[in-house]
């Protein structure tokens, strides 16, 4: 039940194997006791029952494509103040049939079900497949859930390897799934060129040559989930991140003025938000927010996160028209591989990534 996870070290660039346990299989021997590589220290526990009850803003998809310029522009007013206070929101009427994130969320659900025999033969390498999300220490705290990743676009860049055969329709499932999310995501991030003041396609345009990952959750019931996280908190490495999460059971929280805020599930809609290539681009207009999941103790959960990224080559920086004597230049220019760099060293360590490139004022 172990597999073995690859570790990054920032300090000098080294890669190498640690052993870690598949939580799915720890967890179905419904342990009373959990082991001390998943206990956090007092300051990181959750506090599972939140009594914050502040609800991320919900934008209407609908709105922008009808012919009301009232409605629109209100909406377009939401959408700001969802990305530059919040860096998250939910979007609804979005236009992905439900039909579609039901079979996204079944075929995720059959993969998880599978013997674990047959899941590791998609075992992860090289941050993709089947396995353990980022760990990069030997004696690092481990997040109770195991992950499956895939790059998906562009289409060459996948590792049909790691593609599972079964479910079935897997793949169809999934190429549909990834077109409708890239329109959508091409959508928003259109509307926040707008709203930014940009050309509708600027940061389309700043983006270069496109990139998809997808990242499939599974978060096993936990018998203890005030002593352990489903995922450490991070804020994304993405531009934008389409997350379609499991209807009832809540685990995704965010950070707001210091504070941990769950994200009620909507059925139907889509948690978006601005990772941190956005708020580069736009020179912080836009914030990159730090999150986690929690665990809970008799529910799994599944959730599904889609990351639309600038292509590994593309120099990324803010927008040159975002600068002004009262918009000072943020973040130095970088390449997208420096990023990732920093990103699998500090991942899951907060919000650590993006800082190599921040200037100070
Ligand atoms: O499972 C969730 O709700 C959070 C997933 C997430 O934050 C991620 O994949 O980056
Ligand atoms: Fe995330």
């Amino acid at each position: 039940m172990f597999n073995s996870a690859l570790a990054f070290d920032p300090s000098d660039g080294t890669s190498k194997r640690l052993s870690v346990p598949i939580v799915q299989a720890l967890a179905s021997h419904r342990p009373d006791t959990i082991s001390q590589r998943y206990i956090r220290s007092e300051k990181e526990r959750p506090n599972i029952y939140p009594s914050n009850r502040l609800d991320i803003p919900i934008i209407d998809m609908g709105m922008f494509l009808g012919d009301s310029d009232l409605c629109r522009k209100k909406e377009m007013e939401k959408l700001e103040i969802a990305s530059q206070q919040w860096g998250f929101f939910q979007a609804v009427n979005h236009g992905i049939p439900g039909s579609l994130m039901e079979r996204m969320k079944e075929t995720a659900r059959e993969f998880f079900e599978l013997p674990l025999e047959e899941k590791l033969k998609y075992e992860a390498q090289e941050h993709e497949g089947y396995g353990k999300a980022s760990v990069f220490l030997d004696n690092q705290k481990l997040d109770w859930s195991d992950i499956m990743h895939l790059t998906t676009l562009p289409p060459e860049s996948r590792k049909m390897n790691f593609w599972p055969t079964w479910p079935v329709d897997f793949r169809a499932t999934v190429d549909e799934y990834v077109s409708e999310t890239q329109k959508l995501s091409n959508t928003v991030l259109c509307l926040l060129s707008e709203i930014a003041g940009l050309k509708p396609d600027s940061f389309l345009h700043m983006y270069g040559k496109i990139s998809q990952l997808m990242t499939w959750h599974y978060y096993p019931p936990c018998p203890r989930p005030d002593l352990v996280l489903g995922l450490s908190p991070h804020s994304d490495g993405s531009g934008l991140s389409v997350l379609l999460q499991d209807d009832e059971t809540v685990g995704l929280q965010i950070c707001k003025e210091g504070a941990w805020i769950p994200i009620q599930p909507i059925p139907g809609a889509l948690v978006i938000n601005i990772g941190d290539m956005l708020e580069v681009m736009s020179n912080g207009r836009y914030k990159s927010v730090e999150h986690r999941a929690v665990t809970n103790i008799d529910r799994d959960r599944i959730s599904i996160a889609m990351f639309y990224d600038p292509g590994g080559d593309t120099e990324v920086g803010p927008a040159p028209e975002l600068i002004d004597e009262l918009n000072p230049c943020q973040y130095r220019r970088f390449n997208r591989a420096e990023y990732m760099r920093h990103y699998f060293g500090y991942r899951h360590n907060g919000k650590k990534a993006i800082e190599f490139a921040k200037i100070e004022s």
